[in-house]
């Protein structure tokens, strides 16, 4: 194999709590005003970093963002000193204070949408930080995070970094969580495939109880923006009826890896139509299409989201074959326990089920998938990005007892106001730059 796909996982922050900020993603709703325990979330996520890392696989780690984010608090009118800034918007906008404190950040599926070089017309790596513009909470991490990945993917001769998209409905973009990258080899040209939720432009199918984030004219911008071969990239509209029962990113009912497409029967809109026109576009970078169709008679939506059995990673092992990383509800329950173990067992390309308690993200909707970016790259890329964001003992090491010296491991939305927590914060997130070596990425820091 030529080429890698590096998994960079997003560093749960020092204020992760259940504020039911998420419309639509049901995790979000239910475990609203839940007790959270960011000390715990950030090691659950640590420990998927290096379990993978140490079985062979190129792991990255992104930080986590600035919160509650005082520059946002001052532009809507909270003023004086960051204490009284705090103890105004909780007495008089708690929900606010809590929306701005969200570590969100950490499901970095959601940061941007990637495109490898091999794809590319100009042959380079194109990132567009994702707008998130559904949800307030989101829409302010794009800046940061164009910070950061610029940080890390600075070389200019390699990396095109692109702002996101106008912060407004048409244009809303949820980054990777939507996208997909069927192919081969990881270096070599793929099909990208593009999942939308609503088009504004003449579309005729929408959800109409919860959200659909991703607008087809995001999509296509992003196409454009990348410099895609319209001949080897794919749009699809997610089935909006599954959308209506809690997915509200495509990521938590489809997951791809190489030739692999592993999906729920009613992931898309005119499915078949779809699966269609990506086996010919397959076909034509040289690749067969490998479809993984989870019936509904054996997963129900429901348990999908339940489960997040499609918010899964499959990785290619060193040795070829794949393997699926599910968190610890897939195995919770028994009818998709008992799918998964068929299918590993079935003479397919996956043969390996890996199991991850992740219950901290997984309480506000973000599973394997949505706490991972991917970036495909070829060696001399791999080469050129910052090395101290990739896991390795002394990494996993260091970051352990940086959590366990300025993390909580109890949080409610009562504390956000407590000015301890803001300046533990800030101590946190400069002494992590200086262990990531990133430079200054955040507002305080300017
Ligand atoms: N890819 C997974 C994203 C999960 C994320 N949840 C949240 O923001 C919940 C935050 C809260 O409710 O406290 C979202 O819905 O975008």
């Amino acid at each position: 194999m030529l080429g890698y796909e590096v998994n960079f996982d997003g560093l749960v922050g020092l204020t992760h709590h259940y504020a039911g900020l998420s419309f639509g993603n049901e995790a979000s709703t239910q475990h609203r005003h839940a007790v959270s325990n960011p000390q715990l979330a950030a090691k659950q996520g640590l420990l998927k970093m290096k379990a993978l890392a140490d079985l062979g696989f190129q792991q990255g780690v992104l930080p986590p963002q600035e919160r509650p984010h005082l520059p946002m608090l001052r532009k809507l009118g909270f003023c004086g000193s960051d204490e009284s800034v705090l103890v105004q918007a909780m007495r008089t906008a708690p929900q606010l204070l809590s929306a701005l404190s969200s570590a969100s950040a950490m499901w970095t599926a959601n940061a941007a949408t990637v495109s490898p070089s091999a794809d590319s017309a100009d042959g380079k790596i194109h990132f567009t930080a994702a707008n998130l513009n559904n949800k307030f909470h989101r829409a302010i991490e794009a800046e940061t995070t164009s910070a950061v990945l610029q940080a890390i993917f600075s070389d200019r001769q390699y990396f095109i970094h692109h702002d996101a998209l106008p912060q407004v409905a048409l244009f809303g973009d949820e980054g990777a969580a939507n996208h997909n990258r069927l192919g081969g080899d990881y270096a070599k040209r793929g099909v990208q495939v593009f999942v939308y939720g609503r088009q504004e432009f003449g579309g005729k199918q929408a959800p109409v109880r919860y959200p659909a984030r991703q607008t087809r004219e995001a999509s296509e911008a992003i196409a454009r923006l990348h410099q895609l071969d319209p001949e080897h990239t794919v749009f699809l509209q997610q089935n909006p009826e599954v959308i209506d029962q809690g997915v509200f990113h495509n990521d938590v009912i489809a997951v791809s890896n190489q030739q692999v497409l592993f999906h729920h029967q009613q992931a898309f809109w005119h499915q078949q139509q779809g699966l269609e026109q990506l086996r010919r576009q397959m076909a034509a970078v040289e690749t067969e299409l490998v479809a993984i169709e989870v019936p509904t008679a054996r997963v129900s939506v429901a348990d999908a989201v339940a489960t997040y059995l499609f918010n899964s990673q499959i990785l290619t092992k060193p040795a070829g074959r794949m393997m699926i990383v599910v968190p610890e509800e897939s195995r919770q329950h028994a009818g998709v326990w008992q799918y998964l173990t068929e299918m590993v067992a079935s003479g397919g390309p996956i043969d390996e089920i890996k199991v991850f308690d992740l219950r901290e993200s997984m309480r506000n909707g973000g599973g394997p998938a949505c706490l991972r970016l991917r970036v495909a790259m070829n060696e001399p890329e791999l080469r050129a990005i910052n090395p101290r964001v990739l896991m390795n003992d002394t990494l996993f090491a260091t970051l352990n007892q940086w959590v366990d010296r300025y993390y909580r491991d109890r949080l409610t939305q009562h504390d956000l106001a407590d000015p301890q927590l803001l300046r533990e914060g800030r101590e946190a997130l400069d002494t992590l730059t200086s262990i990531l070596g990133l430079g200054s990425v955040y507002p305080f820091q300017q």
